[in-house]
């Protein structure tokens, strides 16, 4: 007996006045070429079908149940049609739009639950115009764990976000959080919490028998011993101690600012940085076009293109879709891990 298809990959439409759109019809027509696996979008017929139009793309596009959106796949892109139909207004931010943003993203998880799709891609959100309307979650990362808890109850769900290129894969402990915030935020066991879940996840799901972990420090030369501020020596040391008793590769505190020359990344393979731009720049500057990011510690698979909603792009058919295609492929490598 012949193993049974792959799942769909669902993919979120992301914000509708963003690049999102533009993607899944760019991806879809460039299916072959980009080896895409079986995918389809929830989010909205009408303005898929606006958006082609403006960026010149004649593709059939089919509203369909996710349980019929594989054997649609090679000839049109399936679409679930998720919430009202939206008018398309490329770069122009609606309040109205707000709950099909939030909609698309639980229908998809909802899928996987039901066994319909195999992984989540996210396209690209306007987080503040969701704070706006009273989202209260700062991200994806974090909505999805949320999601996580509610449907998977019982399940294994600390969110940990991993930017993930061929050059460099990083890891921010602290997230979506104001600057100031990040010191009282660090803890010795968020640091060792996050350190567990990433190699274990790089372990289990992408295939390093013994991840080496590079952890950075918070302050300028992490700290000198504790003259440059204390994080570095009070806490972030003590929690590189506790890693290695537990069996992690983790080196460090390192000095952040000599950690990404080529030389230096031969020595780890994942930097845990202590908040997020300082190990998003480098993993930006190195790979924008290949990273993509993806969320370690969930019960399933969410990847996502590593940029955001590129407004200025919308509707103009020149955003590139690299990223977007790197997060299908991977999610589908995650997702079905003995069928590639
Ligand atoms: N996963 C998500 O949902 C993310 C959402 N965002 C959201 O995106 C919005 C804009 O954020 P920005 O910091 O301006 O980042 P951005 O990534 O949207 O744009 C930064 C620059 O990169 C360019 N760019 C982005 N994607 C591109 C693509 N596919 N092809 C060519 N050029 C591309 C843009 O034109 C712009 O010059 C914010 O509302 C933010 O909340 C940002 C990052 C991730
Ligand atoms: N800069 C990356 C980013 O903001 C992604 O956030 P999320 O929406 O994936 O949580």
């Amino acid at each position: 007996m012949g193993r049974p298809p792959k799942k769909p990959i669902a993919v979120s439409m992301g914000e509708p006045a963003g690049i999102g759109p533009d993607l899944v019809l760019l991806a879809w027509a460039n299916r072959k070429a980009l080896h895409l696996p079986p995918f389809y979008v929830r989010g909205d017929k009408a303005l898929l079908a606006s958006r082609a139009h403006a960026i010149g793309l004649n593709i059939r596009l089919e509203d369909v149940s996710p349980d019929q959106a594989g054997a649609h796949f090679s000839k049109s892109l399936p679409i679930v049609q998720t919430g009202p139909a939206l008018v398309d207004r490329p770069g122009v931010e609606q309040a109205e739009t707000a709950s099909s943003v939030i909609a698309f993203i639980e229908g998809c998880v909802e899928d996987i639950r039901g066994g319909l799709a195999s992984g989540l891609v996210t396209n690209p959100i306007n987080k503040a115009a969701l704070y706006r309307t009273g989202f209260s979650y700062p991200g994806h990362t974090e909505f999805l764990g949320a999601l996580a808890g509610k449907h998977w109850p019982g399940a294994p769900a600390k969110p940990v976000m991993m930017i993930a290129g061929p050059d460099l894969m990083v890891v921010p402990v602290t997230i979506h959080i104001p600057i100031k915030d990040v010191p009282a935020a660090l803890t010795e066991d968020l640091i060792v919490e996050t350190g567990e879940i990433t190699a274990h996840d790089l372990q289990t799901r992408f295939g390093f028998s013994n991840p080496r972990l590079a952890i950075c420090g918070l302050n300028p030369h992490a700290g000198e011993d504790g003259t440059i501020g204390t994080e570095d020596r009070d806490v972030i040391a003590p929690a590189v101690a506790r890693l290695k008793a537990a069996g992690i590769a983790a080196t460090g505190p390192h000095s952040a600012d000599t950690l990404f020359h080529p030389p230096a990344r031969k020595a780890y393979d994942c930097v845990l940085g202590m908040y997020h731009d300082q190990v998003l720049i480098p993993a930006k500057t190195i790979g924008f076009d290949e990273g993509v990011n993806v969320t370690l510690g969930l019960p399933f698979v969410r990847t996502s293109p590593d940029h955001g909603t590129a407004y200025g792009l919308a509707g103009s058919g020149t955003a590139r879709i690299d990223s977007f295609s790197a997060a299908v492929r991977l999610a589908d490598v995650l997702a079905n891990p003995d069928q590639v």
